[in-house]
């Protein structure tokens, strides 16, 4: 349905996002995962025709739509990061204002502004000002303007940054009850794992604006199906111990959080015995420890050596 290729763009001659290569099928939830400042809404900004891209093609159905917006602008609902909403106007009155730059008039208008309202669960709000709305709310009030023209793809820029987690929740339920019940298709970024993880069906991991894997989950996860992930608890850190358990042979990442160990290492190698011996050297005693199944939060930090939120 729609596929970008080598779609790049650079500002000022800074690349923020390079030869980016993503397909989107009809009904699919794919989710675009990747650290703040990966490129994820630059891409989407140039799928949504807001910025031309430096080079590369965006096409709709086989064709070339970069210069050609309006194609894609019919069937494209965007819900931007920013909000844009008019906060001395009523949830309703800022959907009468959205309605008309998409050119819906009269009792058209009406339908699709109650129909959007219900869908995010605002209807019996639509008559309040949007000043007095929480900020979960008012991003429910832009997910309904993205609604008003009834898109066939829905591209959301991290909707739920810094809300309350009952909007959040509420979020995630319309944005899976518009892809499974109305076949919408969605396109979801976000730095959250377990967000993409229960929305999406595929995932595009980025970084430093190139796409450093994709695929189904369990795909991604099979990336790490010759590691195990260990978590330790110790009775106090110390960051001599640390450094030694780094440089066991077979371990390929430490994370260390107030007394927690996250080792990731080779699969099959004796970590247990090598840890025992360290930490009596170091006078630490071994509190818990367990062999994790890897997240994809692993399988992020195995790809870049970082966690989402460094
Ligand atoms: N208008 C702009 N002018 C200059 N640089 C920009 C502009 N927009 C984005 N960038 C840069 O491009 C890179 C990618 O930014 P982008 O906002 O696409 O990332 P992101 O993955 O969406 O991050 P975030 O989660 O913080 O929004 C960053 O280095 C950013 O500073």
């Amino acid at each position: 349905m729609l596929e970008t290729i080598k779609l790049s763009k650079s500002f000022k001659g800074k690349k923020a996002v390079q030869d980016v290569n993503l397909y989107l099928d009809s009904g699919e939830s794919v989710g675009l995962l990747g650290p703040n400042g990966a490129g994820k809404s630059t891409t989407i900004s140039m799928i949504s025709s807001l910025i031309k891209p430096t080079a590369g093609e965006i096409k709709l159905n086989g064709v070339n739509i970069i210069n050609n917006p309006e194609q894609i602008r019919r069937i494209l609902g965007v819900v931007p990061q920013e909000l844009a909403l008019y906060e001395a106007l009523s949830a309703y009155e800022n959907l009468k204002f959205f309605g008309s730059i998409y050119k819906i008039r009269g009792n058209e208008l009406d339908k699709s502004i109650q129909r959007a309202l219900e869908i995010v669960g605002l209807q019996d709000r639509q008559k309040d000002l949007v000043k007095t709305f929480s900020g979960g709310m008012k991003r429910r009030v832009n997910i309904a303007a993205a609604l008003l023209h009834h898109p066939k793809i829905l591209i959301l820029d991290e909707p739920t940054v810094g809300i309350d987690p009952q909007s959040r929740n509420h979020i995630l339920e319309t944005v899976r009850m518009l892809n499974k019940n109305e076949g919408t298709t969605v396109m979801y970024t976000s730095h959250y794992m377990e967000e993409v993880e229960q929305l999406c069906d595929r995932l595009y991991i980025m970084d430093h604006g190139e796409i450093i894997a994709s695929g189904t989950k369990g795909e991604l996860l099979s990336i790490l199906s010759t590691e195990d992930t260990i978590k330790v608890q110790l009775s106090k850190m110390d960051d001599r111990f640390v450094t030694q358990v780094k440089s066991i042979e077979g371990v390929r990442k430490v994370e260390a959080a107030n007394t927690n160990l996250k080792i990731i290492a080779k699969k099959g190698i004796n970590l247990v015995s090598e840890l025992v011996y360290l930490s009596e050297q170091h006078h630490i005693q071994l509190i818990n420890f367990h062999t994790e199944n890897p997240s994809l939060e692993d399988v992020f930090l195995h790809l870049t050596g970082r966690t989402l939120r460094d």
